[in-house]
């Protein structure tokens, strides 16, 4: 017994010392940090943008019914109108002398800026004309009819955020840059796929095609839609986070399928082909990836820590003691899709008849993969989760693995930083994060021209009441996320063609 309570002294010794020590060392985090961020003064001489202008013609470009549904099936007359719409809308751009553009295979759109220095290499900025399908009696507003908010400071329409804001807002901004009379040093795309949502293959494919036949075999960075600024990602933190996408999780689909005897329901067997189909994806759901807490959330939780109010700053600036305990938060909420293979079971398919039994029943399971697991380990795991013979698991074309992680220290590489301090001049108070993009993108089509391919949407999205209407239920974009993109993007063209960007303040990231 005295053992036993000794013991136990011991132990309560050895927690108080391991607090005392984490505290002490929060303090001098804290009181060390660099001092309170400077924030980057959005630099008007560059000049600023309204949206007044912009508003209708967004309004207008989500009223095309841009809907893709399978890899080569989606609305032709609309993606047709809709770039017509886009050409007419900005003559001065397609005016310019300094402007060229194509359209691709029928439907997608590749404007080319040129440059007055030639010796620069271009970057790319790239969006996507297609939308996800509405559906609509899941909405409150028609899901085409860009229905305003009363006061019109919202837009109501599929596509608002996922992907014609930033179709809008890089051509507003080039209109602006080319009404200003300014004609850039370092020339750039801007790359408008028509069929991203179903993996570009007839779009961004096909644009990447037509650079490298026209000798563009490198690009200084490619820029597409991606993590944007999150608003509330964690209780109490006071900054929000702007997720700078530096590579991004893999996809696999999963066909599982189960065949048996039919037969009239009278006589059922113990389990149906439903049955046992169903009972596979429950263990699945139950039994989620393992969490995988690598270097870049390591150095995101530690550049978020001394934000936090205590205790959640104590724990999370001493990942060396509580790293299991931050672990095992990160993996509930929105940012579990950052620190595992995640499994949505997205399709399934069964039964013929209320009184005849099954014979075959199938599921579609769509996989997010952590760039730090493969499409062989998940499939082998599930496997091995699921140990029913009956079942058949079949990889569907068009899976792939996460992409090369982007250079991203702010300070050796220039197109990391270009992208992090264009974000501090339109929001100078956030803190800027390099991460994986849960979701994926058109860059998939442009990773051989270049190491320096980011993910990131300039708008600020409330974690909890904005995310779900990407490809959800009434997706929506305020004004001033349209006319901050719009800035992001003219703000981008003017920082790209000086080595050094308006204003190197130590912004306060997560760089390391
Ligand atoms: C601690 C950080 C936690 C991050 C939490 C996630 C925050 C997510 C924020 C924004 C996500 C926006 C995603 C926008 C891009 C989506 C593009 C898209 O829908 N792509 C499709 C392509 C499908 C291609 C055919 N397979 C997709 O990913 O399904
Ligand atoms: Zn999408
Ligand atoms: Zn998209």
């Amino acid at each position: 017994m005295r053992k036993a309570l000794k013991f136990v002294c011991a132990l309560l010794s050895l927690l108080i010392a391991l607090l005392v020590v984490s505290c002490i060392r929060t303090f001098l985090l804290t009181v060390s940090r660099s001092a309170a961020p400077t924030p980057c003064h959005r630099n008007e001489s560059q000049g600023y943008i309204t949206s007044e202008d912009a508003w209708p013609r967004f309004k207008k470009a989500l009223q095309f019914r841009t809907v893709s549904n399978a890899p080569h099936v989606y609305n032709r007359k609309d993606l047709q109108e809709f770039v017509t719409f886009l050409l007419q809308s900005y003559p001065q751009v397609f005016q310019s002398p300094h402007v060229r553009r194509d359209i691709i295979n029928e439907y997608s759109l590749l404007i080319s800026v040129s440059g007055k220095n030639r010796s620069l290499t271009p970057y790319l900025l790239a969006a996507h004309l297609d939308v996800v399908p509405v559906v609509q009696e899941e909405w409150t507003h028609d899901g085409f009819g860009a229905e305003e908010e009363d006061d019109g400071s919202m837009v109501y329409a599929r596509g608002a955020i996922d992907d014609k804001s930033n179709v809008i807002a890089q051509l507003e901004a080039l209109s602006f840059l080319i009404s200003k009379g300014i004609q850039p040093q370092r020339g750039f795309f801007l790359a408008f796929g028509h069929d991203e949502e179903v993996g570009g293959h007839d779009g961004a494919a096909r644009i990447a095609e037509e650079l490298w036949k026209r000798g563009i075999h490198d690009l200084d960075f490619v820029l597409d839609e991606g993590l944007t600024v999150l608003k509330d990602l964690f209780q109490g933190l006071p900054n929000n986070i702007a997720g700078i996408g530096v590579t991004e999780k893999g996809s696999l689909h999963l066909n599982l399928s189960v065949h048996s005897e039919g037969g009239h329901s009278s006589m059922p067997p113990k389990q149906t082909s439903i049955g046992i189909l169903s009972a596979a994806l429950a263990k699945l759901e139950a039994n989620q990836h393992d969490i995988i807490f690598d270097e870049m959330t390591h150095n995101f939780v530690e550049s978020i820590s001394l934000d936090m109010p205590f205790p959640l700053n104590v724990v999370t600036s001493n990942l060396w003691l509580f790293k299991p305990l931050v672990a095992r938060a990160l993996a509930k909420g929105v940012s579990e899709s950052m620190v595992r293979t995640t499994t949505a079971v997205t399709m399934f398919q069964g039964g013929l008849k209320p009184n005849v039994i099954p014979p075959t029943a199938w599921a579609v399971i769509n996989h997010r993969i952590h760039p730090k697991q493969t499409i062989a380990e998940i499939i082998d795991r599930n496997r091995a989760v699921v140990n029913d013979k009956r079942v058949t698991i079949t990889p569907l074309p068009g899976s792939y693995n996460a992409h090369p992680v982007s250079p991203h220290h702010p300070k050796k590489d220039r197109p990391y930083r270009l992208i992090r301090d264009t974000l501090l001049q339109i929001y100078p108070n956030v803190v800027t994060a390099p991460l994986p993009l849960v979701a994926n993108t058109d860059t998939k089509h442009y990773l051989s021209f270049s190491k320096h391919v980011f993910r990131h949407n300039p708008i600020v999205l409330d974690v909890k009441t904005e995310l779900h209407r990407i490809h959800g239920r009434d997706e929506r974009l305020s004004k001033a996320n349209l006319e901050s993109a719009i800035n992001f993007y003219y703000h981008l063209m003017m920082n790209a063609d000086s080595d050094e960007h308006p204003d190197k303040s130590h912004s306060h990231s997560s760089e390391l």
